[in-house]
């Protein structure tokens, strides 16, 4: 899917009065097919960014297409059926904690499935094949039958990565996805992201707090600061200095400490995940 942001501000409904704009006006265009990096400190914009790509919310100003599509003058119907083909994966996964990893990872197809293909496919998981090799290339095949809620932190960020590989989308919108995983097994998920994404021509904007490797596994950088496009290159170009400026004050972040991710209870992420679909 074709990206462009063109002079396209966020503001979060919840904002208070006279707040800044969480995202300032910005203009982006990302090709069919490319992987880009989101990175900048705590608080820079990058989730705001995700989800204005994600149509959760609607630019405050200026425009988004996709597709050559502004989503917003779209039918309802149709903005629904738009949102089927985007995948947004948030920083914590809304698995529902009883729910065996099978028919988590199968939910990924859901935006595809008529309603009563997934009401049956939630009771009787079908394409268990596809479930576990799509958990395979997350190292996690052994986990099929496994409760969510007794997977641990990572465990359970890597199911929710695995569900992008089912889901019926042309854009995968990935929240830090590495923020639960040791660095061998983030340097592992990075790099299936990015394969997969490159393989099936899906667009990937991924946000990153590990910065490193950002700029090993992606072409491509946007940095964000205070909602600020700081620079948008190419991760060779991406040097030192910039990011010194970009994480001035946050140096701690710069060097691998992030933040740890918001704690959001099961119900809660079932409403992040069901605006998006
Ligand atoms: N639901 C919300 N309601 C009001 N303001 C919000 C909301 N979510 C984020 N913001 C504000 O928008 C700004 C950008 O937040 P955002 O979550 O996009 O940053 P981020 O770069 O993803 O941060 P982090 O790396 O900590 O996840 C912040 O000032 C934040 O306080």
């Amino acid at each position: 899917m074709k990206i462009a942001l063109v002079a396209a501000a966020a503001r979060h409904p919840a904002a208070r009065p006279g707040a800044a704009p969480a995202l300032q006006p910005i203009t982006l265009r990302i090709a069919q097919g490319e992987p880009v990096a989101v990175i900048g400190p705590s608080g820079a914009g990058k989730t705001t960014l995700l989800q204005l790509l994600a149509c959760a919310l609607p630019p405050a100003e200026g425009e988004l297409q996709l597709d050559g599509i502004n989503p917003w003058s779209l039918p309802r119907r149709e903005l629904q059926r738009l949102r089927g083909r985007l995948f947004l994966a948030p920083q914590v996964p809304p698995l529902p904690p009883r729910q065996r990893v099978v028919t988590a990872v199968l939910a990924g197809r859901l935006p595809a499935m008529s309603l009563w293909a997934s009401l049956r496919s939630l009771l009787h998981p079908i394409d268990m094949a596809a479930a576990q090799a799509a958990l395979a290339r997350f190292d996690l095949a052994d986990k099929l039958f496994e409760r969510v809620d007794r997977l641990s932190g990572g465990e359970r960020q890597r199911v929710g990565l695995a569900r992008a590989l089912l889901a019926p989308a042309g854009l995968w919108l990935i929240d830090e996805p590495l923020s639960a995983l040791d660095p061998t097994r983030a340097a592992q998920a990075c790099a299936t992201l990015v394969d997969d994404a490159r393989a099936r021509g899906v667009t990937l904007v991924a946000s990153l707090h590990q910065v490193e490797m950002a700029l090993a596994q992606f072409p491509r950088i946007v940095g964000l600061r205070d909602g600020v496009l700081a620079f948008d290159l190419p991760a060779s170009e991406v040097t030192p200095a910039r990011l010194a400026a970009l994480y001035a004050q946050h140096e701690d972040e710069l060097h691998g400490a992030a933040p740890p991710p918001p704690v959001v209870s099961a119900d809660a992420g079932r409403l992040v995940s069901a605006t998006c679909r």
